[in-house]
């Protein structure tokens, strides 16, 4: 039995992860912590799931890493230089592995990994990603991871930016930018997690869409992640390399 603790245990992921991993024949849950809750209950864990907020990840990360706890996190908000702290902590922690994933859906794990694909074959690329009004951050980290691994596709093919001739727009109008690739958020009640990347070139256009319907979507990746966490050494980011893709 996998002994596993989930940190934002009460959020809307939270929930759905306590769930899964209870009904999960081959883990335990051990710990459920949430914000107000004192974090020493994890200690009962081998692996934590952190599904909380980008301003404390990175505090819960380092107290697990210290703890000498496997980490397996949904939680975004990381940019190179977070991932580079987390990389130092680890190294003065040897034997402790932690995964990131800014989505461990399959679905959408497999449309990031199929734009990436694409992105080298078409002139223009620009990510739209819908949430629910609730999201604390944006872009999203799985739009923000998208546009990171278009960008390197369209480096390597040797792509310049995309076609852009505007002169005069509306701050916000064209949207972020991520390695020059254009990111629009959409807040929406009613909406749950939704992203197209639209690719378009010679005549023809390429719309690659996923759509979260349940919060439930999550948890087989979740599971696949804390089943395997100890096999991995160090920090991975992304389930992609859990997959066989
Ligand atoms: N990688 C993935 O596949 C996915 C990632 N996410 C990400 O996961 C994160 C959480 O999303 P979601 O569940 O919707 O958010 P919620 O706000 O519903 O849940 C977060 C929970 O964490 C709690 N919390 C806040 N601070 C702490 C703390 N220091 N220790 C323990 N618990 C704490 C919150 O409490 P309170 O409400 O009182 O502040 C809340 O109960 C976000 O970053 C989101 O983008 C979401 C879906 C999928
Ligand atoms: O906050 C959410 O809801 C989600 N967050 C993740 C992200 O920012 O990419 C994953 C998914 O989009 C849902």
């Amino acid at each position: 039995m996998i002994r596993v603790g989930v940190l934002g245990a009460r959020g809307r992921v939270g929930v759905e992860v306590c769930k899964a991993v209870e009904a999960a024949e081959d883990m335990e849950l051990v710990a459920a912590v949430d914000k107000g809750d004192p974090r020493e209950a994890l200690t009962a864990a081998e692996v934590v799931v952190d599904f909380t907020h980008p301003d404390v990840v990175m505090d819960n990360l380092h107290w697990c890493i210290s703890h000498g706890l496997h980490a397996v996190v949904g939680t975004t908000g990381f940019d190179a230089e977070r991932l580079e702290t987390v990389r130092g902590w680890l190294r003065e922690h040897e034997g402790v592995n932690v995964l990131i994933a800014p989505n461990f859906g399959i679905g959408a794990v497999l449309m990031m990994h199929f734009a990436q694909k694409a992105a080298r074959y078409f002139d223009s690329v620009e990510i739209v990603e819908l949430h629910h009004p609730n999201k604390a951050d944006a872009p999203s980290g799985t739009a923000r991871r998208t546009a990171e691994l278009v960008a390197e596709a369209r480096r390597a093919a040797g792509r310049g930016p995309s076609p852009d001739a505007t002169t005069s727009a509306l701050p916000g109008a064209r949207g972020a930018e991520v390695e020059g690739v254009r990111v629009h958020a959409v807040r929406l009640a009613a909406l749950i997690a939704h992203q197209e990347v639209l690719l378009g070139g010679e005549g023809e256009t390429l719309t690659i869409r996923h759509d979260t319907m349940s919060r439930a979507s999550f948890t087989p990746g979740v599971l696949l992640g804390v089943r395997r966490i100890r096999e991995l050494p160090g920090l991975t980011v992304g389930l992609e390399h859990l997959l066989d893709l």
